[in-house]
C-alpha cells in the first residue's frame, strides 16, 4: 500500500467519525462469529477502537453454539423451534452458566487487555431486562418452548451509568420475568430491545453469513439494503436463526433506531468496516 492509499483509507473514516461521534452503537456478537480466537481478539480491538473514536459501544453477546456444546457434554438434549432453543428448567441453568459465566467473561477479558473498559452484566443486573414468556411460531402456529422470554421492559439506568463512566457494557441475554423466574432470551432480541431503549444510532449484528439472503440458500439473493415494510412481508418465509435476527432488526428500526446492519462476523474487523467505510457491508435495514 502506498502512502497515498494509506492516507485515503484513514481519511475515508472522517465523515463517519463526524457523524457518529458521541453516538451509542449496539453491537450484537453472535456465538457463531466468536468461534475463532483471532476473530474474538479483532472484535475486542474494534470495541476499544470505537470507544477511542468517541463512539459509545454497547455489546450484547450470544453463545448458542457454546450452550449447545455444554448441554451436549452434560447429556442434556436440546432442540430449536422457529430459531429459538426449547429451554427446560435444567437447560436454563446451563444457558445462564455459559452466557454469564463463560462467554461473557471471555469477552470482558479480551476487551480489558486494552484498558479498564468492559464490565459484564446480564438482564438480571439492576433490572436491565424484564422478560415475558414467549412462544415460537412454527408453520404459523404458536409452539410452547419452555423458559424462553421476550423483553417486556428495559431499565437502562445501569447501562447509562456505565456509558457515562466511559465503560463498555457487555450484556448477556438472560432475564428474569416479573416473578423473578430467569428466562432464556435470544441475544438478537435482547440487542434490539436495548438499542431501542438506549436510543442507539445503529444496531450492528455480527453473524456467520455475509448478510440476509431473500431466498436462502440461493447465494445470488444476498441483499444489501431492505426497508421495514419489505422485511415484514419476508419474515414469515425465513428459517432458523434468521427468524429472531431479522425480527430483531425490524423491531429496532421500527422502534426508532435509524439503521440495523447484519454483517459477516467471520471477516476480521467487520464492525470497523461497517461503521467507518463508505461502501456497503452486509445487509442494512432502514425505515420504509
Ligand atoms: N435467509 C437467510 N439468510 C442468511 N442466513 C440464513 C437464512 N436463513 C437461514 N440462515 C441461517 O442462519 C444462520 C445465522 O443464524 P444463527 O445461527 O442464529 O447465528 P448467530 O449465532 O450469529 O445468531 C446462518 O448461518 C444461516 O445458516
Ligand atoms: C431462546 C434462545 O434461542 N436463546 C439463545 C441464547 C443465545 C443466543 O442467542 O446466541 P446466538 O446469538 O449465538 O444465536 C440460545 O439458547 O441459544
Amino acid at each position: 500500500m502506498t502512502p497515498n492509499e494509506k492516507a485515503a483509507t484513514l481519511i475515508e473514516a472522517l465523515p463517519w467519525l463526524e457523524r457518529f461521534h458521541g453516538s451509542t452503537v449496539v453491537i450484537k456478537y453472535g456465538g457463531n462469529a466468536m468461534i475463532d480466537p483471532e476473530l474474538q481478539r479483532a472484535f475486542a480491538a474494534d470495541m476499544v477502537f470505537l470507544r477511542y473514536a468517541g463512539i459509545r459501544p454497547v455489546v450484547v453477546h450470544g453463545g448458542g453454539p457454546q450452550i449447545s456444546s455444554m448441554l451436549g457434554r452434560l447429556g442434556i438434549e436440546s432442540e430449536f423451534r422457529g430459531g429459538l432453543r426449547v429451554t427446560t428448567p435444567e437447560a436454563m441453568d446451563v444457558v445462564r452458566m455459559v452466557l454469564v459465566g463463560q462467554v461473557g467473561r471471555e469477552l470482558v477479558g479480551l476487551i480489558n487487555e486494552h484498558g479498564p473498559f468492559a464490565i459484564g452484566l446480564s438482564g438480571e443486573d439492576a433490572r436491565l431486562f424484564t422478560a415475558v414468556r414467549r412462544h415460537a411460531v412454527v408453520d404459523g402456529e404458536p409452539v410452547d418452548i419452555g423458559q424462553v422470554g421476550d423483553v417486556a421492559h428495559v431499565d437502562t439506568s445501569a447501562v447509562d451509568d456505565l456509558i457515562a463512566a466511559g465503560r463498555i457494557p457487555v450484556v448477556a441475554s438472560v432475564a428474569p420475568d416479573a416473578d423473578g423466574v430467569v428466562h432464556n432470551v435470544n441475544a438478537d432480541t435482547a440487542a434490539a430491545a436495548l438499542a431501542v431503549a438506549l436510543g442507539a444510532r445503529k444496531l450492528v449484528v455480527l453473524t456467520d453469513v455475509p448478510g440476509l439472503y431473500t431466498n436462502w440458500p440461493d447465494t445470488t439473493t444476498l441483499t444489501s439494503q431492505i426497508d421495514t415494510d419489505t422485511l415484514e412481508k419476508l419474515l414469515p418465509s425465513l428459517q432458523s436463526g434468521m427468524v429472531p435476527k431479522m425480527e430483531a432488526c425490524l423491531r429496532a428500526v421500527q422502534g426508532g433506531v435509524p439503521a440495523a446492519h447484519v454483517v459477516d462476523g467471520r471477516v476480521p474487523h467487520s464492525t470497523l468496516l461497517e461503521v467507518f467505510t463508505s461502501e456497503g457491508f452486509g445487509t442494512m435495514v432502514v425505515p420504509s
